[in-house]
Protein backbone atom coordinates (compact mmCIF):
# COMPACT_ATOMS: atom_id res chain seq x y z
CA UNK A 1 0.00 0.00 0.00
CA UNK A 2 0.74 3.19 -1.03
CA UNK A 3 2.67 5.56 1.78
CA UNK A 4 0.66 8.82 2.63
CA UNK A 5 1.87 12.44 2.94
CA UNK A 6 0.03 15.78 3.59
CA UNK A 7 1.01 18.96 1.59
CA UNK A 8 -0.62 21.75 3.29
CA UNK A 9 -0.68 24.75 1.01
CA UNK A 10 -1.69 24.28 -2.50
CA UNK A 11 -0.53 27.32 -4.33
CA UNK A 12 2.12 26.74 -7.07
CA UNK A 13 5.08 25.53 -4.97
CA UNK A 14 3.06 23.24 -2.49
CA UNK A 15 1.40 21.71 -5.60
CA UNK A 16 4.57 21.71 -7.77
CA UNK A 17 6.03 19.42 -4.76
CA UNK A 18 2.50 17.30 -4.33
CA UNK A 19 3.08 16.32 -7.93
CA UNK A 20 7.34 15.46 -6.79
CA UNK A 21 5.81 13.48 -4.16
CA UNK A 22 3.26 11.50 -6.49
CA UNK A 23 5.59 10.96 -9.56
CA UNK A 24 7.72 9.26 -6.51
CA UNK A 25 4.98 7.22 -5.09
CA UNK A 26 3.29 8.04 -2.51
CA UNK A 27 -0.46 8.69 -2.26
CA UNK A 28 -0.48 12.76 -1.65
CA UNK A 29 -3.30 14.88 0.27
CA UNK A 30 -3.09 18.14 -0.95
CA UNK A 31 -4.94 21.21 1.39
CA UNK A 32 -5.94 24.15 0.60
CA UNK A 33 -7.95 26.86 2.34
CA UNK A 34 -9.53 27.63 -1.21
CA UNK A 35 -12.19 26.20 -1.76
CA UNK A 36 -11.95 26.85 -5.35
CA UNK A 37 -8.16 26.06 -5.99
CA UNK A 38 -9.03 22.57 -4.09
CA UNK A 39 -12.36 22.13 -6.37
CA UNK A 40 -9.90 22.73 -10.12
CA UNK A 41 -7.41 20.38 -8.54
CA UNK A 42 -10.26 17.85 -7.89
CA UNK A 43 -12.10 18.27 -10.73
CA UNK A 44 -10.42 19.80 -13.61
CA UNK A 45 -6.89 18.62 -12.54
CA UNK A 46 -5.31 21.69 -13.34
CA UNK A 47 -3.78 24.85 -10.53
CA UNK A 48 -4.53 28.22 -12.24
CA UNK A 49 -1.52 29.41 -10.92
CA UNK A 50 0.84 27.08 -13.04
CA UNK A 51 -0.57 27.61 -16.22
CA UNK A 52 -2.87 24.91 -16.88
CA UNK A 53 -0.27 22.63 -16.59
CA UNK A 54 -1.93 19.08 -16.02
CA UNK A 55 -1.84 17.41 -12.80
CA UNK A 56 -1.85 13.67 -12.01
CA UNK A 57 -5.34 12.61 -11.36
CA UNK A 58 -4.34 10.87 -8.06
CA UNK A 59 -3.59 13.71 -6.80
CA UNK A 60 -6.35 14.36 -3.50
CA UNK A 61 -6.89 18.21 -2.95
CA UNK A 62 -8.64 18.89 -0.12
CA UNK A 63 -10.29 21.90 2.87
CA UNK A 64 -10.06 19.52 5.44
CA UNK A 65 -6.50 19.51 7.46
CA UNK A 66 -7.59 16.61 9.44
CA UNK A 67 -8.32 14.66 6.35
CA UNK A 68 -4.96 15.44 4.76
CA UNK A 69 -2.79 14.82 7.78
CA UNK A 70 -4.31 11.59 9.34
CA UNK A 71 -2.28 8.85 9.28
CA UNK A 72 0.40 10.55 7.21
CA UNK A 73 3.96 9.26 7.32
CA UNK A 74 4.93 13.41 6.71
CA UNK A 75 3.37 16.75 6.44
CA UNK A 76 5.09 19.37 3.98
CA UNK A 77 4.54 22.70 5.33
CA UNK A 78 4.26 25.22 2.34
CA UNK A 79 1.62 28.01 3.07
CA UNK A 80 3.17 31.88 2.50
CA UNK A 81 5.61 32.31 5.90
CA UNK A 82 2.86 34.19 8.15
CA UNK A 83 0.45 31.86 8.04
CA UNK A 84 3.10 29.36 8.83
CA UNK A 85 2.04 29.56 12.86
CA UNK A 86 -1.94 29.49 12.43
CA UNK A 87 -1.37 26.37 10.35
CA UNK A 88 0.93 24.75 13.04
CA UNK A 89 -1.37 25.67 15.87
CA UNK A 90 -4.37 23.77 13.77
CA UNK A 91 -1.57 20.80 13.09
CA UNK A 92 -1.36 20.49 17.15
CA UNK A 93 -2.55 16.86 18.50
CA UNK A 94 -3.52 16.37 14.68
CA UNK A 95 -0.35 14.46 13.82
CA UNK A 96 0.99 10.78 14.46
CA UNK A 97 3.94 10.48 17.35
CA UNK A 98 6.53 9.51 14.23
CA UNK A 99 5.34 12.11 11.76
CA UNK A 100 8.17 13.79 9.88
CA UNK A 101 7.43 17.37 9.28
CA UNK A 102 9.02 19.65 5.99
CA UNK A 103 8.95 23.29 6.12
CA UNK A 104 9.41 24.28 2.43
CA UNK A 105 8.26 28.23 2.86
CA UNK A 106 11.18 30.87 2.82
CA UNK A 107 10.41 33.40 5.29
CA UNK A 108 11.14 35.18 8.74
CA UNK A 109 8.26 35.61 10.85
CA UNK A 110 8.07 39.77 11.20
CA UNK A 111 7.15 39.76 15.03
CA UNK A 112 9.28 36.96 16.66
CA UNK A 113 12.00 36.71 14.39
CA UNK A 114 11.77 33.11 13.78
CA UNK A 115 12.59 30.91 10.78
CA UNK A 116 9.93 28.65 9.83
CA UNK A 117 11.15 25.84 11.64
CA UNK A 118 11.53 27.47 15.04
CA UNK A 119 7.79 28.90 14.55
CA UNK A 120 6.38 25.32 13.87
CA UNK A 121 8.86 24.03 16.60
CA UNK A 122 6.93 26.49 19.17
CA UNK A 123 3.23 25.30 18.29
CA UNK A 124 3.54 22.00 18.17
CA UNK A 125 4.42 19.36 20.94
CA UNK A 126 8.14 18.53 22.56
CA UNK A 127 7.78 15.40 20.96
CA UNK A 128 8.39 16.78 17.26
CA UNK A 129 11.10 19.22 17.85
CA UNK A 130 13.50 17.53 16.57
CA UNK A 131 11.29 16.19 13.90
CA UNK A 132 11.14 19.62 11.60
CA UNK A 133 13.41 19.88 8.31
CA UNK A 134 13.74 22.24 6.30
CA UNK A 135 13.49 22.15 2.16
CA UNK A 136 14.87 24.91 0.17
CA UNK A 137 16.87 26.02 -2.77
CA UNK A 138 16.56 27.31 -6.42
CA UNK A 139 13.30 25.46 -7.31
CA UNK A 140 10.81 27.74 -9.16
CA UNK A 141 7.42 26.13 -9.25
CA UNK A 142 7.09 26.91 -12.85
CA UNK A 143 9.59 24.71 -13.61
CA UNK A 144 9.74 21.76 -10.98
CA UNK A 145 6.19 21.12 -12.93
CA UNK A 146 7.58 20.43 -16.18
CA UNK A 147 10.23 18.27 -15.03
CA UNK A 148 13.15 20.42 -15.52
CA UNK A 149 15.99 19.29 -13.81
CA UNK A 150 15.82 21.45 -10.30
CA UNK A 151 18.54 20.76 -7.11
CA UNK A 152 16.79 21.46 -3.56
CA UNK A 153 18.96 21.13 0.42
CA UNK A 154 17.24 19.54 2.93
CA UNK A 155 18.52 20.47 5.87
CA UNK A 156 18.16 19.08 10.04
CA UNK A 157 20.96 18.26 12.55
CA UNK A 158 19.82 14.48 12.83
CA UNK A 159 21.45 12.97 9.59
CA UNK A 160 19.04 10.07 9.47
CA UNK A 161 16.03 12.36 9.41
CA UNK A 162 17.85 14.80 6.66
CA UNK A 163 18.61 11.35 4.60
CA UNK A 164 14.51 10.21 4.99
CA UNK A 165 12.95 13.04 3.49
CA UNK A 166 16.10 13.39 0.81
CA UNK A 167 15.04 9.96 -0.34
CA UNK A 168 11.18 10.90 -0.09
CA UNK A 169 11.59 13.58 -2.67
CA UNK A 170 14.50 12.76 -4.83
CA UNK A 171 13.85 11.73 -8.43
CA UNK A 172 15.50 11.91 -11.84
CA UNK A 173 14.66 15.85 -12.53
CA UNK A 174 14.68 16.51 -8.76
CA UNK A 175 17.91 16.32 -7.13
CA UNK A 176 18.15 16.57 -3.11
CA UNK A 177 21.25 17.31 -1.04
CA UNK A 178 21.32 17.41 3.08
CA UNK A 179 23.13 19.87 4.98
CA UNK A 180 23.10 19.69 8.63
CA UNK A 181 22.61 23.82 9.09
CA UNK A 182 19.18 24.66 9.03
CA UNK A 183 20.08 27.86 10.19
CA UNK A 184 22.15 28.63 6.97
CA UNK A 185 19.49 27.01 5.01
CA UNK A 186 16.49 28.43 5.89
CA UNK A 187 18.06 32.01 6.20
CA UNK A 188 19.27 31.88 2.74
CA UNK A 189 16.45 31.15 1.53
CA UNK A 190 14.52 33.99 3.35
CA UNK A 191 16.45 36.46 2.93
CA UNK A 192 17.09 36.35 -0.59
CA UNK A 193 13.74 37.56 -1.72
CA UNK A 194 14.44 40.85 -0.16
CA UNK A 195 17.33 41.17 -2.42
CA UNK A 196 15.03 39.95 -5.23
CA UNK A 197 13.06 42.59 -5.08
CA UNK A 198 16.01 44.69 -5.04
CA UNK A 199 17.17 43.34 -8.27
CA UNK A 200 13.65 43.86 -9.55
CA UNK A 201 13.74 47.67 -8.67
CA UNK A 202 17.01 47.65 -11.02
CA UNK A 203 15.62 45.97 -13.60
CA UNK A 204 12.34 48.58 -13.74
CA UNK A 205 14.91 51.47 -13.60
CA UNK A 206 16.95 49.79 -16.51
CA UNK A 207 20.26 49.92 -14.78
CA UNK A 208 21.37 46.47 -16.80
CA UNK A 209 23.79 43.79 -15.95
CA UNK A 210 26.42 45.82 -13.67
CA UNK A 211 23.76 46.66 -11.47
CA UNK A 212 22.24 42.84 -11.47
CA UNK A 213 25.58 41.54 -10.59
CA UNK A 214 26.52 44.03 -8.04
CA UNK A 215 23.15 43.39 -6.08
CA UNK A 216 23.88 39.45 -6.49
CA UNK A 217 26.92 39.60 -5.08
CA UNK A 218 26.83 42.71 -2.18
CA UNK A 219 23.56 40.49 -1.46
CA UNK A 220 24.72 37.57 -0.67
CA UNK A 221 27.78 39.67 1.51
CA UNK A 222 24.84 40.69 3.41
CA UNK A 223 23.51 37.35 3.56
CA UNK A 224 25.89 35.68 4.89
CA UNK A 225 26.76 38.69 7.60
CA UNK A 226 23.52 38.30 8.72
CA UNK A 227 23.68 34.58 8.58
CA UNK A 228 26.96 33.83 10.56
CA UNK A 229 25.77 36.21 13.31
CA UNK A 230 22.49 33.88 13.76
CA UNK A 231 24.92 30.87 13.99
CA UNK A 232 24.80 29.57 10.53
CA UNK A 233 27.94 28.44 8.74
CA UNK A 234 29.47 30.68 6.56
CA UNK A 235 29.86 28.15 3.35
CA UNK A 236 26.27 27.05 3.51
CA UNK A 237 26.10 30.60 1.50
CA UNK A 238 27.72 29.56 -1.37
CA UNK A 239 25.84 27.09 -1.83
CA UNK A 240 22.32 26.22 -3.18
CA UNK A 241 19.99 27.44 -0.68
CA UNK A 242 22.57 30.95 -0.71
CA UNK A 243 23.85 31.53 -3.71
CA UNK A 244 22.37 29.59 -6.13
CA UNK A 245 18.65 30.62 -4.64
CA UNK A 246 19.88 34.09 -5.21
CA UNK A 247 21.26 34.03 -8.46
CA UNK A 248 17.81 32.37 -9.73
CA UNK A 249 15.16 34.64 -7.68
CA UNK A 250 17.01 37.73 -8.97
CA UNK A 251 17.27 36.94 -12.24
CA UNK A 252 14.26 34.73 -13.38
CA UNK A 253 11.03 35.87 -14.97
CA UNK A 254 9.12 33.47 -12.69
CA UNK A 255 10.18 35.04 -9.40
CA UNK A 256 7.32 36.85 -7.50
CA UNK A 257 9.86 39.10 -5.82
CA UNK A 258 11.50 40.11 -8.71
CA UNK A 259 8.37 41.01 -10.27
CA UNK A 260 6.97 43.01 -7.64
CA UNK A 261 10.33 45.37 -8.14
CA UNK A 262 10.13 45.49 -11.23
CA UNK A 263 6.69 46.81 -10.54
CA UNK A 264 7.94 49.55 -8.33
CA UNK A 265 11.07 50.10 -10.42
CA UNK A 266 8.86 51.09 -13.21
CA UNK A 267 6.76 53.87 -10.89
CA UNK A 268 4.26 51.85 -9.09
CA UNK A 269 3.44 52.41 -5.61
CA UNK A 270 3.91 49.24 -2.99
CA UNK A 271 0.13 48.70 -2.90
CA UNK A 272 -0.19 49.44 -6.62
CA UNK A 273 2.08 46.06 -7.20
CA UNK A 274 1.25 44.53 -4.14
CA UNK A 275 -2.64 44.90 -5.75
CA UNK A 276 -1.59 43.21 -8.77
CA UNK A 277 0.23 40.21 -7.67
CA UNK A 278 -1.97 36.93 -7.50
CA UNK A 279 0.52 34.84 -5.06
CA UNK A 280 3.14 35.70 -2.20
CA UNK A 281 6.07 38.05 -2.83
CA UNK A 282 7.64 36.84 0.68
CA UNK A 283 10.47 39.57 0.63
CA UNK A 284 8.17 42.54 1.43
CA UNK A 285 7.44 40.86 4.70
CA UNK A 286 10.82 39.40 5.20
CA UNK A 287 11.98 43.32 4.54
CA UNK A 288 10.61 44.54 8.17
CA UNK A 289 11.75 41.47 9.99
CA UNK A 290 15.32 41.64 8.83
CA UNK A 291 15.80 45.23 9.00
CA UNK A 292 14.39 45.22 12.45
CA UNK A 293 16.70 42.21 13.10
CA UNK A 294 19.93 43.62 11.78
CA UNK A 295 19.66 46.88 13.47
CA UNK A 296 19.08 45.15 17.05
CA UNK A 297 22.01 42.38 16.23
CA UNK A 298 23.97 45.50 14.74
CA UNK A 299 24.61 44.36 11.74
CA UNK A 300 25.23 46.16 8.79
CA UNK A 301 22.89 45.28 5.45
CA UNK A 302 22.56 48.59 3.52
CA UNK A 303 20.60 46.97 0.70
CA UNK A 304 18.40 45.47 2.92
CA UNK A 305 18.06 49.47 4.94
CA UNK A 306 17.36 51.13 1.46
CA UNK A 307 14.93 48.60 0.44
CA UNK A 308 12.90 48.80 3.71
CA UNK A 309 13.15 52.18 3.13
CA UNK A 310 11.86 52.48 -0.72
CA UNK A 311 9.02 49.94 0.97
CA UNK A 312 8.17 51.36 3.74
CA UNK A 313 8.77 54.74 3.67
CA UNK A 314 8.21 55.73 0.33
CA UNK A 315 11.67 56.60 -0.39
CA UNK A 316 12.06 57.16 -3.71
CA UNK A 317 13.93 54.12 -5.26
CA UNK A 318 16.26 56.50 -7.82
CA UNK A 319 17.62 58.30 -4.86
CA UNK A 320 18.47 55.06 -3.00
CA UNK A 321 21.30 54.62 -6.14
CA UNK A 322 23.27 57.34 -4.95
CA UNK A 323 23.24 56.91 -1.24
CA UNK A 324 24.16 53.18 -1.91
CA UNK A 325 26.96 54.27 -4.10
CA UNK A 326 28.38 57.03 -2.58
CA UNK A 327 28.22 55.51 1.42
CA UNK A 328 31.84 55.20 2.86
CA UNK A 329 34.47 53.54 1.08
CA UNK A 330 34.73 49.88 2.08
CA UNK A 331 37.05 46.82 1.53
CA UNK A 332 35.63 44.40 -1.00
CA UNK A 333 36.02 41.53 1.57
CA UNK A 334 37.22 42.92 4.75
CA UNK A 335 38.44 39.48 6.70
CA UNK A 336 41.44 39.57 3.78
CA UNK A 337 42.13 43.22 4.82
CA UNK A 338 42.05 42.13 8.60
CA UNK A 339 43.94 38.87 8.43
CA UNK A 340 46.84 41.11 6.17
CA UNK A 341 46.81 44.09 8.54
CA UNK A 342 46.39 45.69 5.11
N1 LIG B 1 6.37 29.45 -5.87
C1 LIG B 1 7.57 28.95 -5.87
O1 LIG B 1 8.16 28.65 -6.94
C2 LIG B 1 8.28 28.74 -4.58
C3 LIG B 1 7.74 29.18 -3.40
N2 LIG B 1 8.40 28.94 -2.21
C4 LIG B 1 7.83 29.36 -0.94
O2 LIG B 1 6.67 28.56 -0.67
C5 LIG B 1 5.73 29.32 0.11
C6 LIG B 1 4.39 29.29 -0.59
O3 LIG B 1 4.57 29.93 -1.82
P1 LIG B 1 3.62 29.76 -3.08
O4 LIG B 1 3.17 28.36 -3.24
O5 LIG B 1 4.32 30.43 -4.20
O6 LIG B 1 2.37 30.64 -2.62
P2 LIG B 1 1.05 30.96 -3.41
O7 LIG B 1 0.77 32.39 -3.21
O8 LIG B 1 1.16 30.42 -4.80
O9 LIG B 1 -0.06 30.07 -2.68
C7 LIG B 1 -0.31 30.08 -1.31
C8 LIG B 1 -1.45 29.10 -1.08
O10 LIG B 1 -1.64 28.94 0.33
C9 LIG B 1 -3.03 28.76 0.52
N3 LIG B 1 -3.36 28.96 1.93
C10 LIG B 1 -3.50 30.11 2.61
N4 LIG B 1 -3.81 29.84 3.90
C11 LIG B 1 -3.81 28.49 4.03
C12 LIG B 1 -4.06 27.59 5.11
N5 LIG B 1 -4.32 28.06 6.32
N6 LIG B 1 -4.00 26.27 4.87
C13 LIG B 1 -3.75 25.81 3.62
N7 LIG B 1 -3.51 26.60 2.58
C14 LIG B 1 -3.54 27.92 2.77
C15 LIG B 1 -3.65 29.77 -0.43
O11 LIG B 1 -5.03 29.48 -0.66
C16 LIG B 1 -2.78 29.55 -1.67
O12 LIG B 1 -3.31 28.54 -2.50
C17 LIG B 1 6.33 30.73 0.22
O13 LIG B 1 6.98 30.85 1.46
C18 LIG B 1 7.35 30.79 -0.92
O14 LIG B 1 8.42 31.67 -0.65
C19 LIG B 1 9.59 28.29 -2.19
C20 LIG B 1 10.18 27.83 -3.34
C21 LIG B 1 9.57 28.02 -4.63
O1 LIG C 1 12.16 30.77 -3.74
C1 LIG C 1 11.87 30.74 -4.91
C2 LIG C 1 12.68 30.04 -5.93
O2 LIG C 1 13.66 29.24 -5.34
C3 LIG C 1 10.66 31.47 -5.37
O3 LIG C 1 10.93 32.81 -5.40
P1 LIG C 1 9.74 33.83 -5.72
O4 LIG C 1 8.79 33.72 -4.55
O5 LIG C 1 10.39 35.17 -5.84
O6 LIG C 1 9.10 33.38 -6.99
Amino acid sequence: MKEKIAVIGGGSWGTALAVVLNNNGYNVYLRDISEKRVKEINEEHVNSYLSGIELPKELIATTSLEEAVKGAKAVVVVVPSHIVRTVSKELKGLLDKDTVIVTASKGIEEESHLRMSEVIKEELDDKFSDKIVALSGPSHAEEVILNHPTTVVVANKNKELAQQVQNMFMSDSFRVYTNPDIIGVELGGAVKNIIAIAAGISDGLDFGDNALAALITRGITEIKRLGVAMGAESVTFSGLTGLGDLIVTCASEHSRNRRLGFKIGSGKSLEEALSEMEMVAEGVRTAKAVYNLSHKLDIEMPIVDQMYKILFENKDPKLVVSDLMLRGAKYEIESIAMEKEW
